[in-house]
Order: C-alpha cells, then structure tokens, then sequence
C-alpha cells in the first residue's frame, strides 16, 4: 500500500492532485523553506525532531524528542513533515528510521490538548497536518522502519504503520494499537484503511470495534510489528534491518507498486462508493423521519 502511494506520487499527477487535496503540502513548507543535508555525516535539530544522517550508508535516524510522550501537536507535526520534506529532497538519503527519544513512549498519538477547544481554524490546520504526516510517511521513496521503542497508541500505531517495517521492543509494559473507539473516536477511514492493509480486515475489526492496545508479543502475533527484539536493541536491528532493505534494487520496489497501485485503486473506488452510500442511506433515513 504504502508502494502505491509512492507509485501515484511519483506518477500518476491525477492522484496526486486527488491527495493533495487531502493533505497540505503548502503549510509546512510555507513556514519554513527545506535545505539539502550536504555533509557526509549531518545531524540537524529542531526543538522537537533531530535528525542523524549518515551519507554514506544513505540512511537517516528520526529522534522523536517532544517531551512528555511524543504527542503529534501541529507543532510538532509541521516539524517532522520539514524534516521528512529535506530528506526526501537529498536524493542520497535512501533510507529512514524514525524512533522516539522519550523513554517508554514511540508517540501518545494526536495531542489531545490541541484538539480540545480551539477554533475552527486552528483545527482545520491540525487535521491538515495529520494528513499531511500520514501522506508524506505513506508515499515516502525511502524506504522507511520505525523503531517502536515504546507504547505507541492511537496516531502513535497509525505513523509505525505507515513505515515498510516495524521493529518492537520486547518489554509486556508497553503496548501499540488504534485505542480510538475506547476514548469515544471513531478513527476516520484511512487510519482504518492502513490497519487493513498491515493486518488485514478481521484483525482490523476486531481491533477498532473493541479499540484493542496490544502487547508487543500479541502484535507480533497480527502482524501489527515485524520484529521484538530487546529495548537496548531496537535502533541497532533498524539499522542492520535497514541495509538489507537497501540491498534491494529500486526497480524492484518499483514493480511491486504497480500491483499495490491496482489493490489502492480499488480500495479508493470502494470507498467512494461507500460514502455515496452512507449520503444516500442518510438521506432516505431523514425523509422517512418526514413521513
Ligand atoms: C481537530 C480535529 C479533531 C479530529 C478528531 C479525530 C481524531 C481521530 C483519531 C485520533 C487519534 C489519536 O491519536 S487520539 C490520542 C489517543 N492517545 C491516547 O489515548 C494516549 C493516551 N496516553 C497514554 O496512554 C499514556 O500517556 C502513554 C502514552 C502510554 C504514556 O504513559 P506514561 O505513564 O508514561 O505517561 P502519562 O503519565 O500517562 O503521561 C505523561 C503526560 O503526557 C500527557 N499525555 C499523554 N498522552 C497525551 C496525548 N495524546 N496528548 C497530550 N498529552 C498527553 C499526560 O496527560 C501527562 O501529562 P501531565 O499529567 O501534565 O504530566
């Protein structure tokens, strides 16, 4: 899926077209403009993302540092797609691994106090954002692991999710899953569409009806991560991971597109549909009230 997406971004200008009405992919570069990494070796900071670049093995290390837990506030969202935006533009950063400075947490999810009791337009903005970090992450054409080094909750699951990889530490503490149905959210479709497409649809329904947080050996067994292995070894295993990955030819990264694109295709029509469906049911619901 997460090919697909590269695959319209990178050809298909209808789609993009389609998905860049869903994201926003002016707000986070209108505040700040992005800059090649040129060193051999570069690490660049924000107040909330730091980032390692190696050049000559190609691959970047996303520190997550936004204390308490790694909320995604608009801030802290508009950073990492800056971050995401000059990496994707150095054509020699293949690879990325994101992972969280925090102890015990990858990410908390949406800020929950951004959401609350702002204006129309703040959250407008913040929705945007949400998207945008979904699409940027999604339709990377890097390859991309996430070491979950830590509970990941909520939009914490749905950013490891949209990364090629997932490596989990092995401590029963922690725990990863889209818990939105047990805070009184319906998680909107396309969080729902990226389970689908990790764990498939009846682990899917199972996890969103009941908003299940699994533990690390529960989602090894759905296959929400790939890998546990131990808390000290997380970011070394992404790594190691990561040169395997880059070993494929990108050509080959290509061809599995194709076929993802087809299955996103028809998964977009699905839903269209679908929508046009709940319209029309809604509407015969409310003339029926009138009689
Ligand atoms: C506009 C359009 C709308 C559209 C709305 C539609 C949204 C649909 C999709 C929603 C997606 C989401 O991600 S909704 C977010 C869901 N997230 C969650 O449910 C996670 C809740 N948090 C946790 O479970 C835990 O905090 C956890 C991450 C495991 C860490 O546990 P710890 O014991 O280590 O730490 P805690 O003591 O709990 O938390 C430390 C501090 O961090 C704060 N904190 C924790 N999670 C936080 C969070 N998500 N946002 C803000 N702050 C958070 C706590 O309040 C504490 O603050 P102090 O007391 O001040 O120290």
């Amino acid at each position: 899926m997460k090919m697909a997406l590269r695959a319209c971004l990178r050809t298909k200008p209808g789609l993009t077209a389609l998905l860049s009405q869903l994201s926003c992919s002016g707000h986070a570069a209108a505040r700040r403009a992005p800059a090649l990494v040129a060193q051999r070796s570069s690490s660049s900071t924000s107040q909330k993302i730091k980032v390692d670049f190696d050049q000559s093995s190609g691959v970047a290390v996303m520190h997550m540092q936004s204390p308490p837990v790694n909320s995604l506030s608009l801030e802290f969202l508009t950073d990492v797609c800056i971050a995401l935006e000059k990496l994707e533009m150095d054509k020699s950063c293949r690879g990325l691994v994101v992972t969280s400075s925090q102890p015990k947490v990858f990410s908390a999810g949406l800020d929950i106090l951004d959401m609350y009791g702002k204006s129309p337009e703040h959250c407008a903005e913040f929705w945007k954002a949400v998207q945008e970090m979904w699409l940027k992450f999604y339709g990377s054409n890097m390859i991309t692991i996430a070491a979950v080094n830590g509970s990941s909750p909520a939009g914490g699951c749905l950013l490891s999710m949209t990364c090629d990889y997932r490596i989990m530490a092995d401590n029963p503490r922690y725990s990863i899953g889209l818990n939105e149905t047990k805070l009184g959210i319906v998680a909107p479709f396309w969080f729902k569409d990226t389970m689908v497409n990790t764990v498939g649809h009846r682990a899917t329904e199972m996890a969103l009806q009941l908003g299940l947080l699994y533990s690390p050996a529960e989602a090894l067994k759905i296959g929400l991560v790939d890998q546990l292995v131990h808390e000290d070894q997380v970011l070394t295993t992404a790594t190691e991971t990561m040169t395997k990955w880059l070993a494929i030819p990108g050509i080959l990264n290509i061809s599995y597109t194709c076929h993802f694109f087809h299955l996103w295709c028809c998964n977009l029509v699905c839903t269209i549909c679908s929508c046009v469906c709940q319209v029309i049911a809604a509407k015969k619901i409310h003339l029926s009230q009138d009689f």
